[in-house]
């Protein structure tokens, strides 16, 4: 059964989850009774939603590198909740370069101590000199432009900032970013890092229309620095998108803007060319600007700076509060929670992009609360009360008096209560009295525990009708035989992981064929497992991060080694493939948020049937290709399944198909070591086996990539031979 369901983590009903982030309606204002509730709300949204100001050269006079508190205040007027200030100061910030002189910048000039360390951490965000190229084609200039930023890194780090911001003005900045990559990894200082990228290709000082790639992306340019960085955490770097008045395609067509979904996106820079003037004289966005924003804002703890490109401002003093108006009118109702809604929403968030690792009932025995879980999913059993009513319907019709029904991995009995209702139903629709058709019933189970509350069941709610059986259903055959056992005419189990196959349902279910009869029906009758390509920089760098503390080194792993009492007396868990490639070599289930899928379509992994009368082999083998329709990096595949219970009565976890309101699984993820680019155009496949040995069973995987011209690029297999995720029989 499904891995998803660990923890008691999914109690929530799918409305609340796919409502989770309750947004007000558009017309929130007019829905609230009060004038006051309209101005709180309003009130709110300045707090809510962080606008701040980038102090421009048309400001800058030497004096405000000594009145950062008179420059905030002022700010704060006009309803600003942050500054993004030169660190260096505005002389050194606002220094030009001369080309061919002896470039010497002048020294940072802005003090700390005229603001308390918590003032500057709240309200000042430090831009580095724009004038910094460290990709300049000025080697002398790069190196000056090298040596300065790293002096104004330190400096940001002295100040105790919390954020600070850069502006890459190239298409490609290996030399920025090899300096970010060392920074980022080897300095024990955190603040957030805003990279800011061009408003478009075009703009990008290194652009030539000749040799710049046709499909070359801002999305392309970011991804590039972020590998650049090794991809650090998203919480310490995070782009920023440069919005101008000209949007370009990308952020126009949603399947491209859509891939900031699944990137680290710190905010917005707004250039206030974007304004126009509304019917009323202010400032105001046009719609495109107001619907990319919108598309992606996620939360209201993203950033928006707005960036001065003239100096109108200063003479019309109502401007600048107009340009904050206006952005916080565009987001303010996106994620706005009522008061009502938040408790509920704050809980499902706590679930999202979470890794758990798939349940393995059959080698491990689940407890009470993991199978109090599994019972809250009414959707479910009634699915398979319909199933078995189907069946009895079926069977019933030639006038039989008795049907003998086995519940394989019967748990705590749901499904043996839900079969004796549908025995109820079909007796109380189709049957006269003194003919009624009676379901002798067997549960078999494996879980000991679990069978102290099967007998309770049996006793307290079957009226003594139930037969259990505790035993490892694959020796069910050996012991029906032993015990006078009737076969049975159908049998009943739920033994399914996110991917259907992965709790090792049809090696459980091969166990019990020889004491079928040739015409034994099994809800259920068929699952079939999908998968869709994923981007999510977020969840890759989750399954990379993870790490083993100190006092579980011994807790086994999911792969096939055990842990062994070493040298010294302690037991531990050796993982000779190294961590990481453990970490990325499993499969995992994750209620995905963060993440973007890359295919419209999912499409179909493994079939199994039941009953498996032939005997087939439960190993697997699939290609499956995916045409890549935007530039993206690649971070796995997302698995999902459908069950066949019986003719049409199907649930699905499939998106397309999905079971309205049942919350058992949530989807699988099948990781890659490392996230795969792909262009448009491009084709990915996932090979993937499934493998069974004697002792268990393991999928090996990897991905394919085809370029237009025929070139193919392969991934490691991992997981070779279960070494990192085995699924014990
Ligand atoms: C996913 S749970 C489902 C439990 C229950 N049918 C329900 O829907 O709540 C699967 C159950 O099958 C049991 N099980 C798994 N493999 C088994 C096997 N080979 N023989 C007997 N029981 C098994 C597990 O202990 C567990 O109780």
């Amino acid at each position: 059964m499904s891995s998803h369901r660990t923890y008691a983590d999914d109690l929530f009903p799918q409305e609340v989850m796919d409502s989770g982030t309750a947004t007000p309606p558009q017309d929130y204002p007019s829905s609230t009774s009060s004038q006051s509730s309209h101005q709180h709300y309003l009130e709110s949204a300045n707090s809510r939603i962080h606008v701040g100001w980038v102090t421009s050269p048309y400001e800058a006079k030497e004096e405000l590198d000594t009145a950062i508190s008179g420059h905030c205040s002022r700010l704060g007027e006009a309803k600003y909740t942050f500054v993004a200030f030169p660190v260096g100061g505005v002389v050194r910030g606002f220094w030009k370069p001369v080309e061919g002189a002896k470039n010497e910048p002048p020294a940072i000039q802005l003090p700390d101590v005229q603001l308390a360390n918590n003032l500057w951490e709240t309200y000042v965000t430090g831009r580095t000199s724009p004038w910094i190229d460290c990709d300049s084609e000025d080697p002398k200039f790069a190196e000056i432009s090298e040596e300065s930023l790293i002096t104004e890194l330190n400096y940001i780090a002295y100040m105790g900032l919390n954020s600070m911001t850069i502006q890459l003005n190239r298409i490609s900045s290996p030399r920025t970013a090899a300096l970010f990559n060392k920074w980022v990894w080897t300095r024990n200082t955190r603040f957030t890092m805003w990279i800011q990228l061009p408003s478009s290709v075009e703009q990008c000082l290194d652009f030539d229309p000749q040799s710049t790639p046709k499909n070359m992306d801002i999305w392309t340019i970011w991804a590039n620095f972020r590998q650049g960085c090794y991809n650090f955490s998203g919480v310490y770097l995070q782009a920023m998108l440069r919005i101008a008045g000209d949007l370009p395609d990308e952020f126009v067509d949603t399947k491209r803007v859509d891939r900031w979904k699944a990137e680290p996106l710190g905010g917005f820079v707004v250039e206030t060319d974007v304004y126009a003037t509304d019917r009323n004289g202010m400032a105001s966005l046009s719609s495109a600007h107001i619907s990319f924003l919108r598309q992606l804002w996620s939360s209201d703890d993203l950033r928006i700076l707005v960036d001065p490109k003239t100096d109108t401002f200063l003479y019309n003093v109502t401007l600048k509060a107009e340009y904050a108006l206006a952005l916080r009118q565009a987001v303010r109702d996106v994620n706005y929670k009522s008061s009502e809604s938040s408790t509920t929403s704050l809980a499902v968030s706590e679930y999202k992009d979470v890794l758990q690792a798939p349940l393995q009932p059959l080698s491990e025995n689940l407890d009470s609360s993991v199978y109090n879980v599994f019972e809250q999913d009414k959707i479910k059993y009634d699915a398979y009360g319909d199933a078995v009513m189907g069946v009895l319907k079926e069977l019933g019709a030639d006038g039989r008096k008795e049907i003998v029904i086995y519940l394989l991995g019967g748990g705590r009995g749901p499904i043996g209560t839900t079969i004796l209702r549908a025995e109820k139903d079909y007796n109380t629709k189709f049957r006269q009295k003194g003919d009624h058709l009676k379901v002798k019933l067997y549960i078999v189970e494996k879980n000991a525990n679990a069978i102290i509350t099967l007998r309770y069941m049996n006793h307290r709610t079957w009226r003594r009708r139930v037969t259990i059986i505790e035993s490892d259903m694959r020796r069910l055959p050996e012991i029906a035989r032993k015990m006078n056992y009737h076969q049975p005419d159908l049998i009943v189990s739920e033994l399914l992981g996110s991917i259907g196959d992965n709790e090792l349902s049809p090696e459980c279910l091969d166990g019990v064929t020889d004491f079928l009869k040739p015409e034994t029906i099994s809800i259920p009758q068929k699952y079939i497992s999908y998968v869709a390509p994923i981007m999510s920089n977020h969840i890759h760098q989750t399954i990379r991060a993870q790490s083993i503390p100190y006092l579980a080194r011994g807790l086994p792993s999911h792969g096939r080694l055990q842990p062994e009492l070493n040298g010294e007396g302690a037991w531990v868990q050796l993982y000779p493939q190294g961590d990481i490639i453990n970490n990325m070599d499993q499969i995992y289930v994750v209620f995905l948020s963060k993440y973007i899928s890359l295919s419209r379509q999912t499409k179909e992994m493994f079939t199994f049937q039941h009953p498996n009368f032939q005997h087939s082999t439960n190993e697997r083998s699939a290609f499956i290709e995916f045409p890549i329709d935007r530039n993206t990096d690649i971070m796995g595949f997302a698995g999902y399944f459908d069950l066949h219970l019986y003719k049409n009565v199907i649930l699905s976890t499939v998106p397309e198909t999905h079971t309205p309101g049942m919350m058992s699984w949530f989807p699988a993820l099948i990781p890659l070591r490392e996230q795969l680019r792909a262009d448009d155009g491009d084709t990915v496949a996932l090979k993937i086996n499934r493998k069974v040995d004697q002792g268990g069973v393991w999928y090996e995987w990897s991905a394919q990539l085809k370029k237009p011209n025929g070139e193919i690029i392969t991934t490691p297999i991992q997981n070779p031979n279960g070494e990192s995720y085995y699924m014990r029989m």
